[in-house]
């Protein structure tokens, strides 16, 4: 038995437990009948924009569709970026095991077994990612790069007014979704790097 727990675990609790009730109290959209129920329709459209089924239907028929080489380039590492998001959320999920807050409705829309568990969020990860990605690689204009950050950062609290994640869960995925992106960065693919993947898509 431990008599002197040590200050870093003491900490650690703390933090947890802080987290587990402000998560609670921030679930506001958690159930129709939950103080803010009546948005929860609008945090579940939300949900589906972040979902990787959208975003990787959408980057493969672009992919098929575009017909300049530029473009084939970043649709091939936005597609490589997501496909190495799903592997990095599900190897932590799996690891971590941290389950769902107890107050969260499990009806989401496509999930894989690893989704049970909820450290980090995917969807806060795979925001922040596609954010960095798209800031990086579209010419925008100001307005339009406010909205997409927005949209990440909205995409994360949703995750915590839903009820699907405690607040630890989604900025761990905000910082590594962010992080992630640097992989992308430093593995882009390029018809030098990798010529045999893009004469797939040489027309
Ligand atoms: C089935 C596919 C392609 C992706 C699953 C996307 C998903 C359901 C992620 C879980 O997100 P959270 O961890 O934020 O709940």
């Amino acid at each position: 038995m431990k008599l002197n727990p040590s200050f870093t675990g003491i900490a650690l609790r703390s933090l947890l437990a802080i987290d587990l009730w402000a998560s609670k109290r921030l679930g506001v959209c958690a159930r129709e009948g939950s103080a803010w129920g009546s948005a929860r329709p609008l945090m579940k459209v939300i949900e589906v924009s972040g979902h990787g089924i959208p975003w990787l239907l959408g980057t493969a028929y672009g992919l098929c569709r575009s017909d300049s080489s530029p473009g084939r380039e970043v649709l091939l590492n936005l597609l490589f970026a997501l496909l190495l998001d799903l592997v990095l959320v599900a190897v932590v999920k799996g690891l971590v095991r941290r389950r769902r807050p107890t107050h969260n409705k499990m009806d989401m829309f496509v999930t894989v077994s690893v989704d049970k568990y909820s450290f980090p969020s995917g969807h806060a990860t795979r925001a922040a990612m596609v954010c960095r990605f798209v800031l990086h690689h579209l010419v925008l204009a100001i307005p339009l790069r406010v909205l997409v950050v927005l949209w990440a950062v909205i995409v994360g609290i949703s995750r915590v007014m839903l009820g699907r994640h405690n607040v630890t869960d989604v900025a761990f995925g905000l910082i590594m979704g962010y992080m992630q992106y640097s992989v992308v960065e430093y593995f882009w693919l390029s018809p030098l790097s990798a010529p045999a993947l893009f004469a797939l898509w040489s027309h």
